[in-house]
């Protein structure tokens, strides 16, 4: 749309330019000047045709071609200026004397057009270096170059039947993420079936995930799936921009897709401009990205629900984000987008290869057990390295020695680790297994949903385990439960190895304060009574405050009962060994077991519903 405004203003300046060097052409005409007396002698002469007059100004053509006494060769066609003495004792004078006279016409007379023409060139090239100067400030970076190498706008991503379009099978490993997914895709694929029934649409969704976890590929592909056009803008782009710029240009990307919805805006590194508001002074940019952040909430709040424009937007500091954004009817849907396992890898790795001549000996189930802590984008250029040795080298094929190779050249180009170390995964897979066991064997305790040790974040592994149901009064029994099985990663560490790391802080806070809440708020420690002995910020506000000496056997006796628990924590796991070791075998094969299989695994019979009661 920008292109097509810019290229009318130029067709327009273009007209104005000829039409108007065009008019003062045939304005001057191309006949020769004569003197005011040279044109009263022909006409005494009688050999003026006719004339034309305007004004003063009077143009005519002779009967017969004559000498031109003022210019070289003959002249039929003339043009002369009428003096304003012409009919004054003046002329008879000049004329009896053979003065010759030559008038000039005060101003120089012009057609209302070239009159219009001429007041209003500075106009427009002032506007188009105004638009000129404001594009080349605001284009941003990136983009390929337009007419005079401004960012081209956002397009919409070709999505005409037979070019190859993303779709959900170019994405592997995250299965979940596709399913969550899946009603976005169904609700772009038939809007009018929803707005029939009145249905709320989903409106934005943010997409978590580290550098490289396919998040821009699963948008594209969502686009893909529904065969809907998807508009693409980075959010750094945005307040690259001179103030005001980047507000504007959230309204026209809007604009565009509403235009052709039902759509998807993408909007990639949304952190840059969605980050908590109002932290420390303000910085000059910060104007900038609040105006950027609160136009595209306003263009979503706008959203009648039933438009079809689906926002996406991706992040890897979800944790950073204004909470304004994930409020209802915004970003309401989160969906975390993980590194893949060992699963995961292998499907990617096929997708990468699928154009890719393989040797016999290339074993990709065996590469993705060597390729622990790679994403997808790692992979698929290991995939692409791996080609390119095999092209230099003339390879018909690729070998696996290619892609040992490349792997080594992409883990020494990389800036992180790529691949985990076997030390830590071992470590890590005990470490998980242990507070997964200790899970499955607690009477009461919350199930055990999933257990992986592909790390996210900053955890290197991660034990999932929510209530059946949802309880709102918890015994003491349950909690202790949940204190042995926060501290089962580290007795895991303790049993098995003999010594602990420091990979456990996490677990020590969420076992600190069950503990504290037990001593100080529910009356769980005889010692303490039944008080709530660290008063809470309202009691404060009365004035209430714990004795020191309260304190002392606070800390006392959260001491003892985590102890106490972290003593049957590594009991339990002795008694168990068999089941722990088979856990975290299972777990280094696979990185990631879903809840029946961690408990086939592990031999643990799932307690009923009725039980956790
Ligand atoms: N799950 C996956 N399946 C297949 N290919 C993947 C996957 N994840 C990443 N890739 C490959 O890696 C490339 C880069 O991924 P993409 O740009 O989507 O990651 P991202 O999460 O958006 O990264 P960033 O946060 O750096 O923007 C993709 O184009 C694709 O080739
Ligand atoms: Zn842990």
């Amino acid at each position: 749309m920008r292109g097509r405004w810019w290229s009318l203003l130029l067709t327009a300046v273009i007209v104005f330019l000829l039409a108007y060097v065009g008019l003062t052409y045939l304005d001057r005409g191309n006949e020769p000047t004569i003197s005011y007396t040279e044109f009263s002698r022909q006409v005494d002469a009688g050999n003026v045709d006719k004339i034309y007059s305007k004004g003063d100004a009077i143009q005519g053509e002779l009967k017969n071609a004559r000498d031109n006494p003022e210019g070289d060769g003959d002249y039929t066609r003339f043009k002369t200026q009428r003096p304003a003495f012409a009919d004054d004792d003046l002329w008879r004078d000049l004329s009896s004397h053979e003065v010759t006279v030559t008038a000039q016409p005060v101003v120089r007379e012009r057609g209302v057009v070239s009159n219009l023409l001429i007041s209003l060139a500075p106009i427009v090239i002032i506007v188009a270096v105004w638009i000129f100067v404001a594009r080349r400030l605001g284009g941003g970076r990136g983009g390929a170059g337009g007419m005079f190498g401004r960012k081209a706008p956002p397009k919409p991503v070709e999505l005409r039947p037979g070019t190859q379009r993303t779709t959900f099978a170019d994405v592997a490993g995250i299965d979940e993420v596709k399913g969550e997914l899946d009603d976005v895709v169904d609700f772009l694929e038939h809007p009018d079936a929803y707005r029939r029934m009145g249905a709320k649409m989903p409106r934005g969704v943010l997409l978590a995930g580290s550098p490289g976890t396919g998040k821009t590929l699963l948008a594209r592909a969502v686009a893909g799936e529904a065969g809907v056009p998807f508009f693409s803008a980075s959010a750094s782009e945005f307040i690259e921009m001179i103030v005001g710029v980047g507000a504007s240009r959230v309204r026209e990307l809007f604009a565009e897709a509403r235009k052709v919805a039902p759509s998807i805006i993408f909007i990639d590194e949304i952190d840059t401009i969605g980050r908590v508001r109002g932290g420390g002074a303000s910085v000059s940019g910060h104007d900038e990205r609040e105006q950027t952040l609160n136009q595209i909430l306003t263009e979503m709040d706008g959203f009648s629900g039933s438009e079809g424009v689906i926002v996406i937007a991706a992040t890897n500091r979800a944790d950073i984000l204004d909470p304004a954004l994930t409020r209802p009817g915004r970003f309401d849907r989160v969906v975390n987008v993980s590194p893949p396992d060992r699963g995961g890898r292998e499907a990617i790795l096929r997708i990468h290869t699928r154009e890719i001549p393989l040797a016999e000996d290339v074993d990709l189930t065996q590469l993705a057990r060597t390729t622990p802590g790679m994403t997808g984008a790692d992979l698929a250029n290991l995939a692409n390295e791996a080609a390119l040795l095999a092209v230099k080298r003339q390879q018909q094929q690729v070998t696996a020695a290619d892609l040992s190779e490349a792997l080594e050249k992409v883990q020494l180009g990389a800036e992180r680790t790529l691949v985990m170390p076997e030390e830590d995964r071992r470590r890590t897979a005990y470490h998980e297994s242990g507070h997964a066991l200790l899970g499955m064997l607690q009477p009461g305790a919350d199930p055990v949903r999933k257990i992986t040790i592909v790390p996210r974040g900053r955890a290197l592994g991660v034990t999932m385990s929510t209530p059946e149901v949802e309880r709102y009064a918890h015994s003491e029994q349950y909690l202790r439960g949940r204190i042995i099985g926060a501290l089962g990663g580290m007795a895991a560490e303790q049993v098995v190895y003999g010594v602990v790391t420091t990979g456990a802080e996490n677990d020590l806070e969420q076992v600190t304060n069950i503990a504290r809440a037990m001593v100080a708020r529910w009356g769980m420690s005889e010692r303490v009574g039944r008080l709530s002995a660290l008063p809470s910020d309202a009691q404060q506000a009365y004035g209430l405050s714990a004795a020191p000496q309260t304190l002392d056997v606070i800390d006392a006796e959260m001491r003892r009962i985590v102890d106490e628990c972290y003593e049957e924590a590594c009991r339990k796991l002795r008694d168990h060994y068999k089941q722990l070791e088979a856990l975290a075998e299972a777990l280094l094969e696979s990185e990631t077991l879903e809840e029946a299989d961690a408990y086939r695994i592990a031999g643990v019979t799932r307690l009923t519903k009725a039980a956790d009661a």
